[in-house]
């Protein structure tokens, strides 16, 4: 395909290393310093409904990825468009798809699961301390930084995502209620757990790293279907699977699966459950995500990321849903 003239004259590109949905992932070197690339290809003709709208959405997400800025979220490095594709510069992220690592029934050891799980709590912490639903939470979007058990993960992939405004139903709760309906108030309620389907999503992400299986799949259950299944929240933790793992690990995936939004953890409730309340596995987590010598793995993280860890409080005032 015809490439931007100037995204070839800045970068060597050679075989593809990844597939996507729409788009693929290609190892690329920058000519200027020998180091190695990710380049993601979007093409726009694979974006949802029309052009227009896919624009506008192709261009909320680039948007969302060159504003975010967190260890556990893909970075972009350099960005190109030409009429019908958009190219992505990105660090390379060595260990592949978290996918990979769980398809052909792998079950992932349960630290390392706590360790990546935690990481993508952080990572989710701070898209909805900053207003943003990922929407499309999946093993194919969670990346890992290299092929050793303890690293990084960085989630991707923003098509999905919705970023939470001001909404006339915030300003209308903001002014005197004399003459306001009821249901105003309960519709507020549940507008404003949009951001739960996130903590659903990550609990059957974590399902599936601890089990090597996912909680909803076709013929789980005779007779329903998958969204049965689903709306219903019916899953079976097989003994022979789950037998080894810690009733703690259990508990957090039971809490994250509840069918009613209201009830379900949310993240921050999540980062403070029995499970997670692990030190050492914190220990890891904070210096791979923050590494003190810049020559760690993540050499991109800037000192300014040690604020990162202050209490998700301090974050942008949370616009409402
Ligand atoms: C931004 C984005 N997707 N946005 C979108 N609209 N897709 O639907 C996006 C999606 C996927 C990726 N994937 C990678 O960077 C990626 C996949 C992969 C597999 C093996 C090895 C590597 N690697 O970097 O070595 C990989 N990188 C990077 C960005």
């Amino acid at each position: 395909s015809n490439l931007p003239k100037e995204l070839s004259e800045k970068y060597m590109i050679t075989k593809k290393i990844g597939v996507g949905v729409c788009g693929e992932v290609k190892l690329a070197f920058e000519r200027a310093t020998c180091k190695k690339v990710a380049l993601k290809t979007i093409n726009k003709k694979d974006f949802p409904a029309s052009v227009g709208t896919a624009t506008r959405s192709a261009e909320r997400e680039i948007q969302i990825l060159q504003k975010i800025d967190h260890p556990c979220l893909i970075k972009t490095k350099d960005f190109f468009q030409t009429d019908d594709s958009y190219y992505i510069v990105l660090e390379l992220m060595e260990g592949g798809e978290l996918y990979d690592r769980v398809k052909s029934k792998q079950q992932i050891k349960e630290p390392i699961a706590k360790l990546y799980f935690y990481q993508m709590l952080k990572a989710v912490e701070y898209l909805h301390n900053n207003g943003i639903i990922h929407r499309d939470l999946k093993p194919e979007n969670v990346l890992l930084s290299s092929h050793d058990d303890v690293c990084i993960i960085k989630i991707t992939d923003f098509n999905q995502s919705k970023i939470l405004e001001e909404s006339a139903l915030m300003r209308t709760l903001c002014g005197t209620p004399t003459y306001l309906a009821p249901e105003v108030f309960t519709d507020a309620v549940t507008v404003g757990y949009s951001r739960a389907v996130d903590a659903w999503s990550l609990g059957v992400v974590l399902f599936v790293c601890l089990a090597g299986y996912p909680p909803f799949y076709p013929n789980a259950r005779i007779g329903l279907s998958v969204s049965d299944q689903i709306t219903q929240g019916i899953y079976t933790f097989i003994p022979s699977k789950w037998d080894g793992i810690s009733d703690d690990a259990k508990d957090v995936v039971k809490k994250l699966l509840r069918v009613d939004p209201n009830a379900r953890l949310t993240i921050e409730e999540a980062l403070q459950h029995p499970w997670l309340m692990d030190e050492a596995m914190k220990e890891t987590a904070e210096g791979i995500m923050y590494p003190k010598d810049p020559g760690d793995a993540d050499a991109t993280a800037d000192p300014g990321d040690a604020d990162a860890t202050a209490d998700p409080g301090d974050a942008t005032a949370d616009p409402g849903d």
